[in-house]
């Protein structure tokens, strides 16, 4: 009876990585909760900011209509007042005669924002009035503090009663009306908070202002009106078209932000729940990406993969006559993967065809010389089912050989019994590679359910009989039978045989015995990477 000690099947050699094992770094993981709570803060962020942008919109447009509104009503008094001027200019009656005075009585009822009517001397001191003042030293107004084509216009009067009031006086020739500033700014409002104010007339004077307004951050807006927080209030400006005049609404920044901390009672949850949607959907996408397939497409992306060679010996003389192409992913922490771990994957997923065109490459990169002098040499890839469902693989490898200066031969493809799936292409396929010149092995030959009906369809240059019956080549085991036909069959077809898991040395004399003429496995040599392989080869 044979004595063979096959490995553990589970058991990984030195340094391949189990899928178990394959964990995230601490600081990728800690990037990552990171990321994920600026993916779910962003919203939010985004969400009151927008919530702020909008209540300052908002109010700077109320604001601004409140400021037109007080503009419009300024308007509305200079015209009365202007209008008043015209009557009283066309009265024909002498400045102070009793028809002037009756007239600028008339004016004061007629006119409701002009207080008083008063004659003026050709020096601006008040002569009379429709109060019928008698002045003891008549009140010059001196200079005025602007002067249009129309009228003349002093500020800042004391009034008549001595009350301590400034008056705004208009002036058309000798005739003047005084007119009450707060009436200007006289708009009702529904927001107590707001508040008006009237700059102007060339060097920023306040012609009016609400009681308590910070008369400089009045003059600031009117002069920057871009700048609207003065003084801890919101400003905005309504200029005049036919005076240089500026109506100024403002309100305290105190209200902004209790109606911002209002309107964010809608906009936070609306910034929640896509702060939410967009973890949801980060979590979603770094899961793909983090998962094995994920990690795989990657991999391949970036050409993460190095290919190993296991030697196949002829069982007779124990020379090398080729070597497997296996491949391994060696990932970014230096640890390898084992193929079994992600072919399957890499077959579901469509990576496998990108992947075995990197096998193919690389081959041909690392070994292409050794092959050059090794004539008799080969090396063989492991193709997919999908490589053999169309010619793609086929033309891939035909345009890689014309770049090589080794026999077509030289490489051989190992195709499995589920590459066979699509029977007619597949023999297509593989007849087309042979014409190449490349020989055709049937891999893991036995395993399937219909290897033999397989054989009648296509023509091949060798069968590996699956490790799973040299294992069981003398011993007791039911199957134990099965690689003996094998071995018949491969010789009644005339067709190579090589047997693989090669692991003990009377397993290799039983198949030599038998006739079979190649070998591959454990007894011989390992899967080892392209400088060991050449190593092992120089040393025979
Ligand atoms: N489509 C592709 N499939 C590939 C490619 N590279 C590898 N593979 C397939 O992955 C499976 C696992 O391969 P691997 O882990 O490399 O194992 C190979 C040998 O190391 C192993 N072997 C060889 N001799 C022995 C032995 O004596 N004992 C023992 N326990 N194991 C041994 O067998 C695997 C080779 O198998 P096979 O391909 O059937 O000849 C495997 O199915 C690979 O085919 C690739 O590039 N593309």
């Amino acid at each position: 009876m044979f004595k063979s000690a096959p490995p553990s099947p589970s058991s990984a050699p030195h340094g391949l990585l189990q899928l178990d094992r394959l964990r995230l770094p601490p600081t990728t993981a800690l990037g990552l909760m990171l990321l994920l709570l600026l993916v779910v803060l962003l919203p939010i962020i985004i969400a009151s900011w927008l919530a702020e942008q909008h209540v300052r919109a908002r109010e700077r447009a109320a604001l601004q209509q409140y400021a037109e509104r007080g503009l419009r009503n300024f308007e509305t008094v200079v015209n009365n007042a202007i209008a008043a001027l015209d009557a009283l200019q066309k009265q024909p009656d002498p400045l102070c005669s009793d028809g002037w005075r009756q007239a600028a009585r008339h004016t004061v009822v007629r006119y409701r924002y002009v207080q008083v009517a008063m004659a003026l001397s050709e020096q601006n001191t008040v002569l009379c009035d429709s109060m019928a003042t008698s002045y003891a030293v008549a009140p010059l107004l001196g200079k005025p503090d602007w002067r249009g084509p129309r009228v003349r216009v002093w500020i800042s009067v004391p009034d008549p009663e001595g009350a301590g009031r400034k008056m705004v006086v208009l002036a058309a020739g000798q005739n003047g009306v005084l007119v009450d500033p707060e009436s200007m700014i006289d708009v009702v409002s529904d927001r107590s908070s707001y508040s008006l104010g009237i700059v102007g007339l060339v060097y920023g004077q306040v012609i009016s202002a609400w009681p308590y307004a910070n008369r400089e951050a009045l003059r600031q807006s009117y002069f920057h009106p871009g700048v609207e927080l003065q003084d801890g209030r919101f400003h905005v400006v309504a200029r005049s078209a036919t005076l240089p005049v500026a109506v100024i609404a403002s309100e305290p920044e105190d209200e902004l932000l209790q109606r911002w901390t209002a309107a964010l009672r809608y906009w936070l949850p609306a910034g929640l729940a896509s702060g939410m949607l967009a973890a949801w959907g980060f979590l979603r996408v770094v899961r793909r990406h983090l998962s094995f397939e994920g990690q795989l497409r990657q991999a391949v992306r970036k050409n993460q993969f190095e290919v190993h060679y296991q030697p196949i010996v002829d069982l007779h003389t124990r020379r090398c006559v080729g070597a497997e192409a296996l491949v391994r992913w060696r990932q970014s922490n230096g640890q390898l993967v084992r193929p079994d771990l992600f072919i399957p994957l890499a077959e579901e997923s469509g990576l496998i065809q990108p992947l075995t065109d990197l096998v193919l490459e690389r081959v041909c990169a690392e070994l292409g010389p050794t092959l050059l002098a090794n004539p008799t040499l080969y090396i063989s890839i492991n193709v997919a089912a999908i490589d053999l469902a169309s010619s793609r693989f086929a033309d891939e490898l035909a345009h890689q050989m014309a770049d090589v200066a080794f026999a077509p031969s030289q490489i051989a493809i190992e195709a499995t019994e589920r590459g066979f799936m699509h029977a007619n292409t597949a023999n297509e396929i593989i007849q087309k590679l042979r014409s190449a010149g490349h020989p055709v092995l049937i891999d893991d030959f036995g395993t399937g359910y219909s290897s033999l009906s397989y054989l009648q369809h296509f023509r091949v240059d060798t069968l590996k009989i699956d490790k799973a019956f040299i294992d069981t080549v003398g011993t007791e085991a039911a199957s134990a039978s099965v690689a003996p036909h094998i071995v018949e069959i491969g010789h009644s077809l005339g067709v190579k045989l090589v047997a693989e898991g090669v692991e003990s040395e009377d397993q290799a004399l039983w198949l030599s015995s038998r006739g079979v003429q190649y070998g591959q496995g454990w007894l011989f040599a390992r899967a080892m990477p392209r400088d060991d392989f050449l190593a092992w080869l120089a040393g025979l």
